[in-house]
């Protein structure tokens, strides 16, 4: 079993990942990309995908046109996990 992150590390993560949010009512991180169109929505996603699937963890989702909503979470601990953290490190990455 995954551990959570305790309130000291939930707090370095908040910190640390720009523009990632907790939400509210649940032990979760959140953040909103936009960008120029559709095409570099999906081609974000797809980039997030490949990575998410060799890291065996997977976002929570949404796009509308050049939108793209992310939940982190991690449902085996029903909380937010290091996991989470390195996901959104790599996401951020990705998004530039
Ligand atoms: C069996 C598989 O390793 C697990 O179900 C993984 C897959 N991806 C996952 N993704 C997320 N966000 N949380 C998990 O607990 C999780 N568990």
């Amino acid at each position: 079993m995954i551990a959570k992150l305790d309130a000291n590390a939930r707090a370095a993560a908040l910190q640390e990942l720009a523009g990632w949010q907790a939400v509210a009512g649940r032990d979760a991180l959140h953040k909103s990309f936009k960008f120029k169109d559709f095409n570099e929505a999906w081609g974000f996603m797809n980039r997030v995908a490949l990575l998410a699937e060799k890291m065996d963890h997977h976002p929570e989702w949404s796009n509308v046109y050049n939108r793209v909503e992310i939940t982190l979470s991690t449902h085996d601990c029903d909380g937010l996990s290091e996991r989470d953290v390195k996901l959104a490190r790599a996401i951020g990455k990705i998004a530039g």
